[in-house]
């Protein structure tokens, strides 16, 4: 409660008698969402400019301050690529995934785990929240292996496979790692680096991982922050919604391409899970992940079974 009184105007007081409506409004759906848990997919386009960056701390803050888990899962790819070009090491992807040498896995490794895993973890505890920076080796958290990935050429139709070098994708979740920091009232804040059989690196899509996450860990939300709307069709136009089937139809007929494909791949798996509801969503809207949290209005593009 504020104890400074000064003098408002009548628009002051609508102003405020407003906001205060928001928050009253916004109990519901704060009962509701108590005590469970939300993945958030932090993609490295959403990650935008500084303040954006503290809107988001701000926001993770707030839903744990609310009896939410969140749970933190972060890309970085541009991030990641410009550091390959200062380095001068050529990068290219397939379907939205990196082909990863050895020399890029180093470097993303770097990146993820290093530079941008610890300044989310600096905003968010700037924004009075205790993050804990992890990625998938720390705890043996996401044990992964070599992703096998065929493609079918269109002209011969001969199915490919294709070698993506030090892509993984997620074998076994360690989940006692993510409670444990959960129930200790700190938010954790994962790169999603996971570690194979032998102790290698593997470069993980930072979405699939999300989606590896939610599903050990029975997330209620996955909540997946990106640099568009959401999903759009051919015209431009915003999804609102898709069923799981609509999902797959735009996939085949090239409405969703390159790194909206394994985004909508892991909001598919999700909800065909324990996920209640997947939903991508512009990160670069301040307070986005909130109106889709506590409000009515949803935002975005919402996957549903
Ligand atoms: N149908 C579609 N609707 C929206 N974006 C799409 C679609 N198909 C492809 N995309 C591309 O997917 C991108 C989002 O994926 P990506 O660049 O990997 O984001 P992030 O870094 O947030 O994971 C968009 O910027 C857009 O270029
Ligand atoms: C295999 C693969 O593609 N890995 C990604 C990991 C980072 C990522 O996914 O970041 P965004 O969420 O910002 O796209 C990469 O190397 O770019």
């Amino acid at each position: 409660m504020s104890t400074s009184k000064t003098p408002n105007s009548i628009s002051d007081t609508k102003h405020w008698l407003r906001t205060a409506a928001t928050i009253s409004d916004a109990l519901p759906y704060l009962r509701r969402h108590s005590g469970s848990t939300f993945v958030i997919k932090y993609g490295g386009h959403a990650m935008g400019d500084e303040s954006l960056a503290e809107t988001f701390a701000r926001d993770i803050v707030l839903l744990k301050q609310v009896g939410i888990n969140p749970v933190v899962v972060h890309g970085g790819g541009p991030q990641i690529g410009q550091m390959l070009e200062r380095l001068k090491i050529t990068s290219s992807f397939v379907d939205g995934l990196r082909v990863t040498d050895k020399a890029t896995v180093e470097v993303v490794e770097m990146v993820l785990a290093g530079s941008i895993n610890k300044q989310i973890v600096g905003a968010i505890n700037a924004a009075g929240g205790t993050a804990i920076g992890i990625c998938g080796k720390d705890g043996n958290l996401i044990r992964a292996e070599k992703l096998r990935r065929t493609k079918r050429d269109p002209d011969s139709n001969i199915e490919r496979i294709l070698d993506l070098g030090f892509v993984g994708e997620p074998t076994e979740i360690n989940d006692k790692v993510i409670t444990t920091i959960a129930q200790s009232d700190m938010i954790p804040v994962i790169a999603p680096v996971g570690v194979g059989a032998k102790g290698e690196t593997f470069n993980i899509n930072a979405d699939t991982a999300a989606g590896a996450i939610a599903a050990a860990v029975q997330a209620r939300r996955l909540l997946m922050l990106t640099d568009v709307p959401g999903v759009l069709d051919k015209e431009g136009n915003l999804i609102s919604d898709m069923s799981v089937a609509e999902a797959r139809r735009y996939m085949a007929d090239g409405t969703i391409t390159g790194g909206m494909i394994p985004k909508v791949e892991t909001c598919i798996a999700a909800v065909e899970g324990s996920t209640e509801a997947a939903v991508i969503l512009d990160g670069r809207v301040a307070h986005g992940m909130m109106l889709e949290t506590f409000t009515h209005r949803g935002i975005g593009t919402l996957i549903h079974a």
